[in-house]
């Protein structure tokens, strides 16, 4: 199953506290976080174009860096996570498309190939891990009420769509001027599609603050 990846490394990184966004941080290893988060589409044939999402300040430094596969072609970021995505999707060129946080380096090779899997029958899929914790809605700092936990799911990224369909949910998005913190919110939103749900682990953490860094 042929598919474009777009990986989104246009935010800013502030909750990690570094002064540099946190794409650029370098493991151990000498790779990045962004490195790291390429590197299992890079390896994978069946990914024939990369859209690289970057703030436009730090595109050049980008460019220089990181056009290491001819499958990699860099793109503007926006203001929000769901602007960014959007202009990823503007030079998407295949017919399914995988999104992914930048953030989140430590993604899995066989969780890939599940996903392309799953898109053989379905339009819609994503990454998602159990809750483990019992997860309750909070109002003015106290609680209204408990979730069922067997119910409550932690999404993650690659979430992955027909192309049509996640660039007419995002169109319609921005029409309305709504913006959701993933993507396939906006498929529950604006489209009768279901989405499927790909098991995954919490190790597919995304780096957010500064002790997801330590390892
Ligand atoms: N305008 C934005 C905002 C976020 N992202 C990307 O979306 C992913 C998930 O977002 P998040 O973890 O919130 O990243 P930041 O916005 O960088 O972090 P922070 O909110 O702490 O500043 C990251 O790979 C980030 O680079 C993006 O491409 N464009
Ligand atoms: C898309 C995401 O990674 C799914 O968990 C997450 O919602 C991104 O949220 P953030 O606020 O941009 O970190």
């Amino acid at each position: 199953m042929n598919y474009s990846v777009i990986v989104l490394a246009a935010g800013r990184g502030s909750r990690t506290n570094l002064d540099y966004n946190k794409v650029f941080y370098t493991f151990e290893n000498g790779q990045t976080v962004l490195n790291k988060s390429l590197s299992v589409f890079l390896s994978d044939e069946d990914c024939k174009q990369v859209v690289l999402v970057c703030a436009d300040y730090e595109k050049d430094y980008v460019t220089e860096n990181y056009l290491y596969d001819s499958r990699i072609q860099v793109v503007t970021g926006g203001q929000t996570r769901q602007d960014s995505v959007y202009n990823g999707l503007q030079i998407v060129d295949q017919d399914y498309v995988m999104i992914h946080d930048g953030a989140r380096p430590f993604v899995e090779k066989k969780w890939i190939l599940d996903l392309k899997h799953s898109l053989e029958t379905e339009d819609a899929c994503l990454l998602m891990v159990p809750s483990v914790d019992t997860t309750k809605i909070v109002v003015d700092g106290y609680v209204k009420e408990s979730l069922e936990r067997k119910l409550v799911y932690h999404a993650q990224t690659p979430q992955c769509f027909k192309t049509d369909l996640i660039k007419e949910c995002h169109q319609l998005a921005r029409n309305k001027q709504v913006q959701a913190t993933d993507d396939a919110q906006l498929v529950e939103w604006f489209s009768k599609a279901r989405v499927k749900v790909v098991l995954s682990s919490f190790t597919n953490k995304k780096i957010t603050l500064p002790e997801d860094l330590k390892g």
